[in-house]
Parts: C-alpha cells; sequence; structure tokens
C-alpha cells in the first residue's frame, strides 16, 4: 500500500467520525508507523485490515439517571465502545471523569487494540466510562451512579464476551459496587466479569500497582539496554493516583529519586524525594488536594496550575514518567524536560506525550517508551485475574508480581526486537505499534470477513 492510500484511509476515519479529536490522534500515530508492514504484507490490504480496526464493532451509548443527596434527579451519559475481538473477549477500562465524550472512549478502545495485542495474552480491546464527575461526591451517590451504570451495561458483559477494569475516577470502590449490582442483576457469581476486584471477592494481589509498577520494569529493562540505570536518577511523576503512586513506589525500590508529583489543580516539587504515605494517605484516605502536601511536609513547594513539568526549568531531571492525563506533555513541556536533561520518558498514562513532544524527544534521542507498550503491565494483569478466577485460585503477591516482570520484558522484547526488524532500532513507538498492530491484524485474517 502507497502513502497515498494510506492517507486516504485516515481522511475517510477523520471525515466519518467528525469532531473526535484525541480519536483521530490516536490512529494517526498508528498509521504514522505502518507503511513498511503494509509495503510487506499486502494480504492485510486485501483484506482492508486498516479500515475494519477503525471502525468498532459495537458502539453503546446509554443514559444513566441517578438520584443525589439533595434528592434531585441527575442525568449522565455511559459509553461502551466494544472495538475488536479478534484475539478474546473485549477487555479496557471504565473512565468516570467530566470531559469524557465518545472521542475519548474510542482513542482508549482504539489504543487498547495494540497494547492487549502486545500483552500476548488472549485479550481485545475495549473501553468505556461516563462523563460523571466521582470529585466530592458522597459513598451513597458513588454506590447509585455505578448501580444505575451496571443496570444498563450488564446487558452487553459477559466473561466470554466483555471485561471492564478501573480507569481515572473508578477504583476499587466503583468496581465493588459495580460488581455488586452485575451480581444482583444476573443472580451469578460471574468473577471473571470485571477486573480490580477487591482481594476477599476475586481480586488478584499486584492489580492495584500493575499498571505503576510495569510501567517502571518496562523504563528498567529499556536504561539497561542501552547501558543506562534508575539507581540514583532523579524522577518526576505526574499525577498521584493508581498509576503514578505504584510507579513512584517501584522507582524508589529501584533506587531512583521520585521529585515531583501532580493533580489536576497543581503539582508538587519535593527535592528530598516524596514520601509516598504521606502522598497516598492524602490521595488515597483524605481524597484531598496535592497542594495538602506541601502544607505538611517541610522543604517541599506547591505549584498552583502548573504541571510538574516545570520542576525540570529548576533542576537536572533524568526521567519523565507522565501517569495522568492524555495530552499532559506539550511542546514547550518537552523542551522544559529537555533542558533539564531527560534522557527517557515511559509513558504511564495512555497518549500523555502530544505529537509535536514526542517529536521533540525522539529528535533528541531521549528514550521514549510509549503508553501502549509501558503501561500494559495493568491491563496484563487484569488477564492474570481473569486465569485465577476461571481456576478458582489465588497467587502470591511474590508469583503474580514475578509474572507481571516477565510480562513486561516480553512486551519490552517484541517492540526491541520490531523495530530493529523494520531498521529503525531503538524506535519503541514503531515497534509497539507494528508489534501489535500485526498480531491482531494476522487474527482478523484467519477469522474472515466479520
Ligand atoms: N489504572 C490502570 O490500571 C491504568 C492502566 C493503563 C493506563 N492507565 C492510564 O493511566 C492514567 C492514569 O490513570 P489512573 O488509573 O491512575 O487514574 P486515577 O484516577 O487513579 O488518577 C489520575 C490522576 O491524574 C490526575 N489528573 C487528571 N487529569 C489531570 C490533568 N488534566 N492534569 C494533571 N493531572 C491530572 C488526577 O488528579 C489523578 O492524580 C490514565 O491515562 C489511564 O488511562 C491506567
Amino acid at each position: 500500500m502507497s502513502n497515498d492510500q494510506i492517507d486516504a484511509i485516515l481522511e475517510q476515519v477523520l471525515a466519518r467520525n467528525p469532531g473526535e479529536d484525541e480519536f483521530h490522534q490516536a490512529v494517526r500515530e498508528v498509521f504514522d508507523s505502518l507503511p513498511r508492514v503494509l509495503a510487506k504484507r499486502p494480504e492485510y490490504t486485501e483484506a482492508s485490515i486498516l479500515q475494519r480496526l477503525c471502525e468498532p464493532e459495537r458502539q453503546i451509548i446509554f443514559r444513566v439517571p441517578w438520584v443525589d443527596d439533595n434528592g434531585r434527579v441527575q442525568i449522565n451519559r455511559g459509553f461502551r465502545v466494544q472495538f475488536n475481538s479478534a484475539l478474546g473477549p473485549y477487555k479496557g477500562g471504565l473512565r468516570f471523569h467530566p470531559t469524557v465524550m465518545l472521542g475519548t472512549v474510542k482513542f482508549l478502545g482504539f489504543e487498547q487494540i495494540f497494547k492487549n495485542a502486545l500483552t500476548g495474552m488472549p485479550i481485545g480491546g475495549g473501553k468505556g466510562g461516563s462523563d460523571f464527575d466521582p470529585k466530592g461526591k458522597s459513598d451513597g451517590e458513588i454506590m447509585r451512579f455505578c448501580q444505575s451504570f451496571m443496570t444498563e451495561l450488564s446487558q452487553h458483559l459477559g466473561e466470554y464476551t466483555d471485561v471492564p477494569a478501573g480507569d481515572i475516577g473508578v477504583g476499587g470502590r466503583e468496581i465493588g459496587y459495580l460488581f455488586g449490582q452485575y451480581k444482583r442483576m444476573t443472580n451469578a457469581y460471574e468473577s471473571g466479569v470485571l477486573t480490580g476486584k477487591g482481594l476477599t471477592w476475586g481480586g488478584s494481589l499486584v492489580r492495584t500497582e500493575a499498571t505503576g509498577y510495569g510501567t517502571v520494569f518496562f523504563a528498567r529493562r529499556m536504561l539497561e539496554l542501552a547501558g543506562r540505570s534508575l539507581d540514583g536518577a532523579k524522577v518526576l511523576v505526574s499525577g498521584s493516583g493508581n498509576v503514578a503512586i505504584y510507579a513512584a513506589e517501584k522507582v524508589k525500590e529501584f533506587g531512583g529519586l521520585v521529585v515531583g508529583a501532580s493533580d489536576s489543580a497543581g503539582s508538587i516539587y519535593d527535592p528530598e524525594g516524596i514520601d509516598l504515605d504521606l502522598l497516598r494517605d492524602i490521595k488515597e484516605r483524605r481524597r484531598d488536594r496535592i497542594s495538602a502536601y506541601a502544607d505538611e511536609r517541610l522543604g517541599a513547594q506547591y505549584r498552583d496550575g502548573r504541571r510538574v513539568w516545570s520542576v525540570a526549568d529548576e533542576t537536572p531531571i533524568d526521567v519523565a514518567l507522565p501517569c495522568a492525563t492524555q495530552n499532559e506533555i506539550s511542546e514547550s513541556d518537552a523542551k522544559s524536560l529537555l533542558n533539564g536533561g531527560v534522557t527517557a520518558v515511559a509513558e504511564g498514562a495512555n497518549m500523555p506525550t502530544t505529537p509535536e513532544a514526542v517529536r521533540l524527544f525522539r529528535d533528541a534521542g531521549v528514550l521514549f517508551a510509549p503508553g501502549k507498550a509501558a503501561n500494559a503491565g495493568g491491563v496484563a494483569t487484569s488477564a492474570l485475574e481473569m486465569q485465577q478466577n476461571a481456576s478458582r485460585d489465588s497467587w502470591s503477591f511474590e508469583y503474580t508480581e514475578q509474572r507481571l516482570s516477565d510480562i513486561m520484558d516480553g512486551i519490552h522484547e517484541r517492540c526491541a526486537e520490531t523495530a530493529e526488524e523494520y531498521g529503525t532500532p531503538g524506535d519503541y513507538v514503531l515497534g509497539a505499534n507494528i508489534a501489535g498492530f500485526t498480531r491482531v491484524a494476522d487474527a482478523m485474517l484467519a477469522l474472515g470477513v466479520i
């Protein structure tokens, strides 16, 4: 397939999905990596694999009515995009955040197809969520919302059909309420229908830590191959949620110093290294803003409205781990990081680096691990949770963490080898896109035109 033909398909995808900028960005980024593989494998073009990949198998949009603590009826919108099931049941998280719209869910679902393929496990790609904002809601409101959301969604799920998990705004508490309502709606204790469950009711050890830990396992391997290490490295982590906290924890275990973190209101700089117990207490228990950290920790600064990457304007930084949300490293943030001496970036979040920033990093020779490879540890451990549920078993922390570490090394090898095979050694973006794409495309070819 020529570059012109690829561009023409891209134009069709953009025209068919107007206004979905993040979805456009995700598709464009994958397409950019594909000319060489499409030239080598004409059967993908003959079977219209690209066009089929960009059209979700099913998209569900539904009303979510619920009653708030003042007795008022509230309405939110729910989504589930079942994108591609060539490799297994749809698998991907649910995001509850006021910015969620169809294009957000489609971008995340599209990324998820390739990420899940890269893990080597039998899982397809999907994603869901709602524009519901959990911030400032009571437990009762969260529960009523989750119950209403699941009342509709339950019709479309099943351990062999579609298996959601958490994402931004959906943690253990929400998964509990969602699972409870699913159980009630179906009169079945179908553990394998949701992952991220509590440890006493079917969850897997290490699932909570998996995305953050996995990102750091990937970064460690990438640095190792370049003759470097996390030991003694100065690191910035964005966000202070699930992925950020456990990424920071693993960096510390490997001898790195995490000096910055953030939330959507601002960032903190702590030259002595972030006190993770304090951060976790503020974020996980008190559900407070990150500014509280600087109030309670001597020597730490709070930077209202500023991204954590601005810390690199003041002190040298070796590694950046964006773990908050999409497009959170702009071109000027990338310049700050480069001026601060950053040599490696690993994406814990999905698509956190804008295309302009990715270009700057690649031109500067920064080791760059794209999210669909670096943050695949979460979904991989979800697949391990499904395995444990299917065999009515539960594994130890050490065993599960070792499996996660092996899976991340495997993903790293797959990306590195593919980049090498296609003549761009060290290009993890191209390696991840092609390795993920070929695994799904081959399965789609085998399954016929469906
Ligand atoms: N949880 C998982 O297993 C998992 C797996 C793969 C990828 N991811 C991705 O990782 C990212 C974080 O997810 P999470 O599960 O940690 O969610 P979370 O809700 O636990 O945490 C999100 C964090 O990001 C911060 N944040 C949100 N919007 C922001 C903004 N505009 N600017 C700065 N900070 C902002 C929040 O304050 C919070 O600290 C998302 O991109 C998600 O899709 C999560």
